[in-house]
């Protein structure tokens, strides 16, 4: 199974050929795999890689004080899994407040995170608008549910890791999971592990090598699963042992950064199929704000 690398210029750009043409490959590989993988989408390498280099700057001197200074808010170290997180909402957001650590411990922090936001949301957007016309659906289906964004941008850090104790304690750095929001949209650094779940071989995953650092690799969240009455079903996905060092006797994986745009619908949409994709057998979920339901699947809070 080959994921596709698509061109998302295409959809941006005038022609209604290309935007058309778009996004039916960009439903096709969803549709297929779960997944697809975009280029040339608005935001750039160099975009890209300033939100690496912020990421990566204090894990050299002081990550975990850093992490732990913004512990109170967005960062989670998940116990079964070797990593910790650090979630950004909307801007000026009263329901659940960002936590920002002080411009003197993170210079320019606050400022790159809400900017990338905001690239992160236009894409979404964009991509959302696509699958509209791919799904033949009235303009807006989706984009009706999205108005006020209640996304997220998660920046993922996992510490160096010994092979041996992936291996002998059955340690992941994420375990095989759906992402609850609508899409989600990722980039990885360079040391590889990202796996999806290969459709063609059930039971199997297969590695998402590192490419261009703008790279971006877009998924299908439960929320998209649950509007289309399993029309597009969603993509499960793990990180683990990259695939360069699955056969290393021993020695420690370098410690690897993500970051992903969780979109999510608005608070009080509705996650229950859309009328146009409910047939005779019915709809397959019911009637459930997007918040509810994604406080009952964390079962805890908010996320
Ligand atoms: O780190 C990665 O590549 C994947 C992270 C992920 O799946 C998530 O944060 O939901
Ligand atoms: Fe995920």
């Amino acid at each position: 199974m080959v994921v596709p690398v698509l061109d998302a210029s295409r959809f941006v750009g005038d022609s209604p050929t290309d935007r058309f043409k778009f996004a039916e490959e960009l439903l096709d590989s969803l549709q297929k795999h779960g997944f697809v993988r975009l280029r040339d989408h608005g935001i750039s390498d160099e975009t890209v890689e300033e939100m690496f280099r912020l990421v990566r700057q204090p894990s050299r001197t002081k990550i975990s004080a850093v992490y732990e200074k913004i512990s109170g808010g967005g960062l989670t170290t998940d116990s079964a899994d070797c990593k910790e997180h650090f979630d950004q909402g909307p801007a000026n957001d009263e329901q659940f407040p960002n936590k920002w650590p002080s411009e003197v411990d993170l210079p320019n922090f606050r400022t790159t995170m809400e900017n990338f936001y905001l690239l992160a949301e236009t894409v979404s957007l964009y991509i959302l608008e696509a699958l509209e016309m791919a799904l033949k659906l009235p303009q807006s289906s989706f984009l009706n549910m999205m108005v006020h964004n209640a996304s997220e941008l998660r920046l993922n850090h996992y510490p160096a890791i010994s092979i041996a104790d992936m291996r002998e304690k059955n340690i992941n750095r994420t375990s095989p999971h759906f992402d609850l929001g609508v899409i989600t949209l990722l980039f990885q650094d360079g040391i590889g592990g990202l796996e999806i779940q290969d459709r063609d071989r059930p039971g199997s995953f297969m590695p998402v090598e590192p490419s261009v650092q703008s790279e971006m690799m877009v998924n299908v969240a439960e929320t998209f699963l649950r509007w289309t009455n399993d029309v597009v079903s969603a993509g499960l996905h793990r990180v683990t042992i990259p695939e360069s060092l699955k056969e290393a006797d021993g020695g420690l994986i370098e410690e690897r950064f993500s970051v992903v745009y969780l979109c999510k619908a608005d608070r009080d949409a509705s996650v229950a199929p859309l009328k146009e994709f409910v047939t005779e057998k019915g709809s397959k979920y019911g009637h459930i704000s997007a918040l509810e339901y994604h406080q009952q699947r964390l079962g805890l809070a908010y996320q």
